[in-house]
């Protein structure tokens, strides 16, 4: 039900006149006609700080750069049917199958007997159609387990970043923007790939109300976004990944918008959305 703001009473002319729904939502008007909803775009540093209200009710887009997010678009692209996010090599093991191919990795070393580390390039160059990828990394496989609560998850990063907020937006929620950081702190990568989708979120859609940080994290986007691989070099996760000779990995994973799948979460298993 919604209940005009009086204080927007200019009905039926530009600039369009604003409007609270009882159950708190925004709406905007042009010309007395609905235009949409206004979509409120919030950015989480980490997934640590993930409260139930970030979650319950809105579409969550998990952004895990270096590298989970950027590994599962690459196998879905790559044509693995899904990806089945596990939390211990254990259950990774138990699902091992003739259907299945095991990646991951532990503080960025190789797991015992599995096929691939967390190397989207390695998923880039695989040929595994029909398979599914069991998949656990040291944050961002965890991270999701924090946010099964959203009404929608996507998966994001850097390498589909606007096929991935443009789904996002298409759903007509609130969105949070979920950084999944290092080992429970910020990682730049994943703040620079959220300030981009912030930019994209508002150069696309006219009432994208985005939280401060959210507007910061654009800012410093568009501050970075011509040195971007330099940056993800430079970055706490970068650094680690070249001492562990995962260096193709950050250019690979630095390629804005160089994929168009968007996977989502669905009954604990991580799809292809039909939009990709
Ligand atoms: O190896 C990765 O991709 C990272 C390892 S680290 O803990 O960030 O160094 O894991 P991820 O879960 O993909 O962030």
């Amino acid at each position: 039900m919604l209940i005009r703001n009086e204080a927007h009473s200019a009905i039926g002319c530009f600039p369009p006149t604003f409007v609270r729904s009882v159950e708190g939502r925004d709406f905007f008007f042009n010309n007395d006609k609905i235009g949409g909803a206004i979509v409120q775009i919030k950015t989480i540093q980490t997934v640590e700080e993930i409260r139930p209200e970030h979650t319950v009710g809105r579409t969550v887009i998990m952004i895990d750069v270096l590298r989970a997010s950027s590994t599962i678009v690459t196998a879905l692209h790559s044509g693995f049917v899904s990806v089945i996010p596990v939390a211990s090599i254990g259950q990774a093991y138990d699902l091992r199958s003739p259907a299945t191919i095991l990646a991951g990795e532990q503080y960025c070393e190789n797991i015992a007997d599995f096929d691939y580390n967390n190397s989207p390039t390695a998923l880039y160059k695989a040929k595994h159609s029909g398979k599914h990828l069991v998949l656990i990394t040291t944050n961002g496989t965890r991270a999701l387990q924090k946010i099964d609560k959203a009404e929608n998850i996507f998966i994001g990063c850097f390498l589909n970043s606007t096929a991935c907020i443009r789904k996002a937006l298409s759903l007509h929620h609130d969105i949070t923007l979920c950084c999944a950081g290092t080992r429970g702190e910020f990682a730049l990568e994943d703040g620079l790939a959220a300030g981009l989708m912030v930019h994209v979120a508002k150069n696309s859609f006219p009432f994208v109300h985005a939280c401060n940080l959210s507007e910061k994290l654009e800012a410093c986007y568009l501050h970075h976004f011509p040195q971007l691989v330099q940056c993800l070099l430079a970055s706490t996760t970068g650094k680690r990944l070249v001492e562990h000779q995962h260096t193709e990995d950050i250019f690979f994973c630095s390629q804005v918008d160089f994929l168009q799948a968007v996977p989502f979460i669905h009954e604990k298993r991580i799809l292809l959305s039909s939009f990709s």
